[in-house]
């Protein structure tokens, strides 16, 4: 049965930073997902940013193609991927176009990949702005999501997870028009965000679905409503795994509506050198960290196109999590294949 779903209203602009950081809190325990106003950025800018996005998905294909993602930035055609590795589908019916760090610290180079400016003049100068501008605000939101696991506001920049902040800006665009099919076509699979938070800016069409409750049988799907002017705001894995599991990195998906959809991500990660461990105020010898993470050699040969897989619960022939750790129930909450290794997230249960 598919609801729709309130999701509480976050202000950023609210003086009273301790009842804001409350709120998020609350929101972070009960959904994993909430609005976001009061960011400061103006609908002038969102406005020019989507019509750039829409400029650049209407390229050629094989102009696009030119620009196929290397170094995790660029971009991904559709049916490129597949969030959900275990769903049946093709793939999923969405293009994308990643943009990662405006400079990498430490070479001072760009690894991103532009459109050519005799094509679309304007499109760096305006995906540039917007990137600089909703990073400032997911920055903004991490000291208030740090006080609301009662930590410094500046716990996040402490630990090293903001050093050379690791944001990835996605656009996306999911055709209105998908391949008929007798399989379940999706938007985007099933899946989890891997990272801190998320920030998304959807344009007025619905589409997106979560399910508060991942290890349920059967998943629930509720739709989530665009708020005007408001980010979409999640959770993402690792905030999941600091909190032990306290805030929720919730299962979510994108359905076609039949109409073209238009929709940017920005996903702040942490730094991949900042280790994500339990939080000291989120654990307790009665409630002990409950997600472990495991290196297990593989058995089985590698794929040769590796890519991570990091969302929901997957399970893998090669390896049996139950006896390596010998415990009665392990849910596989995260798989990341290696060439050697197999790291994997479990969550315990006692
Ligand atoms: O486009 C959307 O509404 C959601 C996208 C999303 O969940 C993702 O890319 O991780
Ligand atoms: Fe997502």
């Amino acid at each position: 049965m598919e609801n729709s779903l309130q999701l509480p209203v976050i202000d950023l602009s609210s003086s009273d930073r301790m009842a804001t950081a409350q709120s998020i809190r609350q929101a972070c325990v009960d959904c994993g997902f909430f609005y976001l106003v009061g960011h400061g950025i103006e609908e002038d800018l969102f406005k020019r940013v989507f019509e750039e996005s829409k400029k650049f998905f209407m390229l050629p294909l094989e102009d696009k193609l030119k620009l196929f993602r290397t170094n995790h930035r660029g971009y991904t055609p559709l049916y490129a991927e597949s969030l959900d590795p275990s769903s049946s589908s093709r793939g999923d019916s969405k293009e994308g176009f990643y943009v990662g760090p405006l400079n990498d610290k430490k070479t001072g180079e760009d690894l991103n990949q532009w459109p050519p400016a005799g094509v679309l003049p304007h499109w760096r100068s305006t995906v540039e702005q917007y990137y600089r501008s909703v990073l400032k605000v997911g920055v903004k939101l991490t000291s208030l999501v740090a006080l609301a696991l009662n930590l410094d506001e500046d716990f996040f920049e402490k630990i090293g997870a903001l050093d050379q902040c690791n944001g990835f800006l996605r656009l996306l665009h999911y055709p209105g028009e998908v391949e008929s099919s007798d399989r379940q076509i999706y938007g985007a699979s099933a899946h989890s965000d891997y990272g801190m938070i998320t920030l998304l800016a959807a344009e007025d069409i619905s589409g997106l679905q979560v399910c508060r409750e991942k290890f349920a049988q059967p998943l629930v799907w509720e739709d989530v409503h665009n708020l005007r002017g408001a980010f979409i705001v999640n959770i993402g894995d690792m905030m999941e795994r600091w909190t032990n599991c306290l805030f929720r990195s919730t299962l979510h998906r994108v359905m076609p509506t039949g109409r073209d959809r238009y929709s940017m991500a920005l996903f702040l990660d942490p730094n991949p050198n900042c280790l994500v461990e339990c939080l000291k105020s989120c654990c307790s010898e009665s409630n002990p960290p409950s997600l472990i993470l495991l290196t297990i050699p593989r058995m089985n040969p590698a794929p040769d196109n590796l890519s991570s897989q990091s969302s929901g619960v997957h399970h893998s022939s090669d390896l049996n999590v139950a006896s390596v750790v010998g415990c009665g129930f392990v849910t596989v909450v995260d798989y990341v294949p290696s060439k050697d290794n197999i790291l994997t997230i479990i969550r315990l249960s006692f």
